[in-house]
């Protein structure tokens, strides 16, 4: 049971047989007054007594009781425990100066959103599997993951714009079939109507039968919050990717939505935009100016999820899945130059840097390294192993790529990955997949957070081209990783005299199975691209063939 404090009244909110019972006291002074609605059971009571309220009510089998005690000046109290004889709950004083951040904490029992073993096929592909996560109400939800996870995927369903094929998702303890009234989306790419002014915009998203003076009302009132006033009859055209951005979010806000979902609402902005308008609605969702009680946030950036969110989901791919559910446990504003700001960068880094290693935990996170050890006390934590699809993906990156990374190392053997990062200017997304070609190619390891050059990297770093290649052709014909480049030498080492396939066999009998289409084109040009660097297969453009790149009676 908890109980939240607002300026009129006590809310309170327990659960008892698995539901949740809520009901609003209302504080009239220093005395409480009766009017309870008991939300589930839609019973309205009264209470007589201004100092102390007692009142039962009944609900099926289950009889409740209850008491609530003013025990001193302005300090009221409510504990319920469970008595034995005919299930009473009784009440006992309790300071109740709760502060805000408790109040948050304690309203992040209701949940808003719940996924039960969500899944998604499209076609016989897999793009997410066994998707379960509860998002309370006041918490901040972060996805972070590598590009393909099924970020997206999973901020659509929630909003109902995409329907799984598995599972279920329940949006304020109902299933969720359809669009998600009570949800909006801003998007990346903002999503304006260029031939509509700012206004006219705002005002497209505001739903129900509400008169055009009620939806011009509403759309003033979220355009003066979000900072647009002046600007209404304005067109997108005239407007910065900041402003524009800004009309996207007053779009959302004008709905009202009890869940606002983000994706990836400030990487289309240059940084000081992007932050500028995140500590905005940062102070706005922190007021309680906007009603959203949940917001779900795509991102790629592990700063932004360190620095906005409550908890942190880590989705891995082929099929997105989730790794790593984590809980920031710092309270707004952040320093981003404190210690523990930075720890979490690094944990996070190293959680999504380990493929292999996946940490999930019941309920409330969580960690994966020694590292996030020393941060949380999570109860439990178990790994398991990460399901491997039949060809794990290649990572979209040149090795010329790669190798020119291993520049970057200079006199070291180990770096700090977020260091390396910076070092290189690179969100995380852009460095991830160089580093899992690293990994794959046998020249990095990813270790805690830091990355390392391996003895066989230190040798490729000064080996002449030629060496690199052959480097390279050795580790891809033995990388795990690299399954699918070993297939393609496979087949067309078995093709008879000419040595050559078709790009579209490829496509159909191996990739396509595996993979959507536009991932497996992109994993055939990853695929061609490295069996050419390595010198193992080349492509034929204009017959669209593999060939051979040697003749494999030499080999033999
Ligand atoms: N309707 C669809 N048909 C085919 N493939 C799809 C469809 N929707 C998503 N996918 C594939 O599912 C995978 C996950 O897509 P999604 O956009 O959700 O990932 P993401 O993690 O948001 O990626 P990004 O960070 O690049 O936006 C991708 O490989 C994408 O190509």
């Amino acid at each position: 049971m908890y109980l939240s404090v607002r300026n009129d009244s006590f809310q309170f909110f327990y659960y008892y047989s698995g539901c949740c019972f809520q009901h609003v006291t209302p504080l009239l002074g220093r005395h409480l007054f009766g009017a309870i609605s008991l939300q589930r059971c839609k019973q309205t009571m009264t209470c007589t007594s201004s100092l102390i309220c007692n009142c039962c009510w009944r609900t099926g089998n289950n009889s409740f009781c209850e008491a609530v005690t003013k025990c001193n000046r302005n300090r009221w109290g409510i504990r319920l425990s469970p008595s034995r004889n005919n299930r009473k709950i009784y009440c006992q004083c309790r300071s109740m100066q709760i502060t805000v951040e408790e109040q948050q904490q304690q309203q992040r029992s209701v949940c808003t959103l719940q996924f039960k073993n969500v899944g998604l096929d499209v076609g016989k592909v897999p793009i997410i599997r066994d998707i379960n996560f509860s998002l309370f109400e006041g918490e901040i939800l972060c996805l972070l993951g590598p590009s393909g996870s099924g970020k997206s995927t999973i901020l659509r369903i929630a909003a109902g714009l995409t329907r799984p094929t598995e599972g279920f998702v329940y949006y304020q303890g109902k299933e969720l079939i359809g669009i998600n009234e009570g949800a909006a989306i801003v998007f990346q790419n903002f999503a304006l109507f260029p031939w509509l002014t700012v206004s006219e915009n705002v005002e497209l998203g505001i739903r129900g039968t509400k008169s055009k003076i009620q939806r011009k009302a509403k759309a003033e009132k979220a355009i003066d919050m979000i900072g647009l006033d002046g600007y209404e009859n304005a067109y997108p055209k005239e407007l910065s990717g900041g402003m524009r951005q800004r009309v996207g979010f007053a779009r959302a806000i004008a709905v009202e939505p009890e869940l606002l979902c983000m994706d990836e609402p400030f990487s289309a902005l240059d940084v000081l935009t992007g932050e500028n308008l995140k500590s905005e609605l940062l102070r706005l969702w922190q007021a309680g100016e906007i009603p959203t009680k949940s917001i779900l946030i795509v991102t790629h950036s592990i700063e932004e999820a360190v620095g906005l969110a409550d908890r942190i989901i880590i989705l891995g791919k082929d099929p997105g899945h989730i790794r790593s559910l984590l809980r920031i446990p710092l309270s707004h504003p952040r320093d981003r130059k404190s210690r523990s700001f930075q720890n979490l960068i690094d944990q996070v880094y190293t959680l999504l840097s380990r493929p292999d290693a996946t940490c999930l935990t019941e309920g409330i996170p969580v960690m994966a390294s020694k590292k996030l050890k020393n941060t949380f006390s999570a109860p439990s934590t178990k790994l398991v192993s990460q399901e491997s699809s039949k060809y794990p993906t290649l990572p979209s990156v040149r090795i010329g790529s790669v190798a020119g990374l291993l520049s970057f190392f200079g006199d070291e053997r180990v770096i700090d990955l977020y260091r390396l990062g910076q070092r290189l200017q690179l969100d995380v997304d852009d460095l991830y997949p160089l580093l899992e070609a690293g990994v794959i190619l046998n020249i990095l390891k990813v270790t805690e957070g830091d990355v390392m050059l391996t003895d066989q990297g230190s040798r490729f770093s000064v080996a002449s081209i030629d060496d690199k290649k052959s480097m390279v052709r050795e580790a891809l014909l033995q990388s795990e990783g690299a399954r699918l480049i070993q297939q393609i030498y496979w087949l067309l080492r078995q093709t008879k005299r000419v040595h050559r396939v078709p790009e579209e066999l490829i496509l159909d009998t191996i990739l396509e199975k595996y993979f959507s289409p536009s991932e497996s084109r992109r994993q055939l040009e990853v695929a061609i691209e490295w069996g050419r660097y390595a010198e193992l297969f080349g492509y034929d453009a204009p017959s669209g063939e593999l060939f051979l790149d040697e003749d494999p009676q030499q080999g033999e």
